[in-house]
C-alpha cells in the first residue's frame, strides 16, 4: 500500500500521477464494523472493475481544526495503526489530506472536482451519512451531480448494533464509560492500544475511564492476561512483571473488573 500525504502544494503533482481507481471516503477513526463495510464494498467494486482501490481520509480531525484546537478529539487509533489495518484490508493507496481551514472552505463541487474527478476516481464509495465541502453541506445524494456525472457513486447502508448506528463517537462514549465489551461488539474485535514502559501510552490512543480492567498484554516476549489499573490522570498502572523485559506492549482490553470508586478502598 502506498501512503500519500496530500496538501495544496503537491495536489497538482499527484493529480497527474495517480491512476484511475475506486475510492472509499471518510475519516475512519477506529476502523469499526461500519467503516469496514464501506472499505469492503469499495474493494469489491475495484476487483470487479480491475482497478486499484484507495481510501481518502484527513488529518487532523475536522472537529479539532474547526474549533481552533479548543475541541480535543480522542482518537481511537493513531495514523500508523490506521495504515497497518488499511493495508491488511487490501487498500492500494491511502491518501491523507491535510485538513486545515483553507481546505475546509472548499465548496462541495471544488472538492469533488480537484480531489476526486481530477484525481482519477471513477467510482466513489461512502456510507449513507458521508458529508464533504464547506460546512459539510455535500452529501452522497448529490455526489454524482457534483462530479458532473463523471464518477459512479455507491452508498453503503447503515451498519447498526441494537438499532443504533455504529460510529466512532459511540465507541468513544462506550470507552469513556468503561464499557469494553460493548466497544468490542462495535469494533468487531477487542480495543487495542500501544504502551511503552518508559513513555507510557503512545499518542492518539484513548484509554477507558479510571478503574480496573482485565486485559491481554502482548509483546515480542509473549502474551499474558491480567488486571491493570487506569488511574485518574488516565495513566496505566501495570503491576504484572511477567513481561518486564519488553518495553513495547499491545494492550487488548476485555472488560471492567472494578469501578474507580472500589479502587480507592482496595
Ligand atoms: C473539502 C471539505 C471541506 C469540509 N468543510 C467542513 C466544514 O466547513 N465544516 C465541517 O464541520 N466539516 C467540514 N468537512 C468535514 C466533513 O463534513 C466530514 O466530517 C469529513 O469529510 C469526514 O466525513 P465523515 O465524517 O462522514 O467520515 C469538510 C470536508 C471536506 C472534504
Ligand atoms: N455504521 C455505519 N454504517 C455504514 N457506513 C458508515 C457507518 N459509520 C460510518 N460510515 C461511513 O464510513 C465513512 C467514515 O465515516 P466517519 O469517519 O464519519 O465515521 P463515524 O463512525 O460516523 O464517525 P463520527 O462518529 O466521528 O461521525 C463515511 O463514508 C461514513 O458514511
Amino acid at each position: 500500500m502506498h501512503t500519500i500525504e496530500i496538501n495544496f502544494n503537491n495536489l497538482d503533482f499527484w493529480q497527474e500521477h495517480i491512476p484511475n481507481h475506486v475510492m472509499a471516503l471518510g475519516f475512519f477513526d477506529g476502523l469499526h464494523k461500519g467503516h469496514r463495510e464501506v472499505i469492503k464494498t469499495a474493494k469489491e467494486v475495484a476487483i470487479a472493475k480491475q482497478l486499484p482501490m484507495s481510501v481518502m481520509s484527513f488529518f487532523p480531525h475536522p472537529k479539532s481544526v474547526l474549533s481552533n484546537g479548543k475541541e480535543q478529539v480522542d482518537y481511537l487509533m493513531p495514523l500508523d495503526e490506521k495504515k497497518r489495518v488499511l493495508e491488511s484490508l487490501g487498500v492500494d493507496f491511502f491518501f491523507i489530506v491535510e485538513f486545515n481551514l483553507l481546505f475546509a472552505s472548499l465548496s462541495p463541487q471544488q472538492f469533488v472536482s480537484d480531489y476526486l474527478v481530477n484525481f482519477g476516481v471513477v467510482h466513489a464509495v461512502c456510507g449513507f451519512d458521508y458529508t464533504y465541502g464547506y460546512k459539510g453541506i455535500g452529501n452522497t445524494s448529490r455526489l454524482r451531480e457534483d462530479s458532473n456525472f463523471c464518477i459512479e457513486v455507491k452508498e453503503v447502508q447503515c451498519v447498526k448494533f441494537f438499532g443504533q448506528k455504529i460510529s466512532s463517537t459511540a465507541i468513544r462514549n462506550s470507552l469513556n464509560a468503561g464499557k469494553l465489551q460493548e466497544v468490542q461488539k462495535l469494533l468487531g474485535k477487542p480495543y487495542e492500544v500501544k504502551w511503552h514502559r518508559y513513555e507510557g501510552l503512545l499518542p492518539q490512543y484513548t484509554v477507558p475511564k479510571p478503574g480496573v480492567y482485565f486485559v491481554t498484554l502482548e509483546s515480542k516476549c509473549g502474551s499474558y492476561s491480567c488486571n491493570i489499573k487506569v488511574l485518574q490522570n488516565r495513566e496505566l498502572h501495570i503491576t504484572s512483571n511477567k513481561l518486564e523485559n519488553c518495553k513495547l506492549l499491545t494492550i487488548r482490553w476485555h472488560y471492567k473488573v472494578e469501578e474507580e470508586s472500589c479502587m480507592a478502598t482496595s
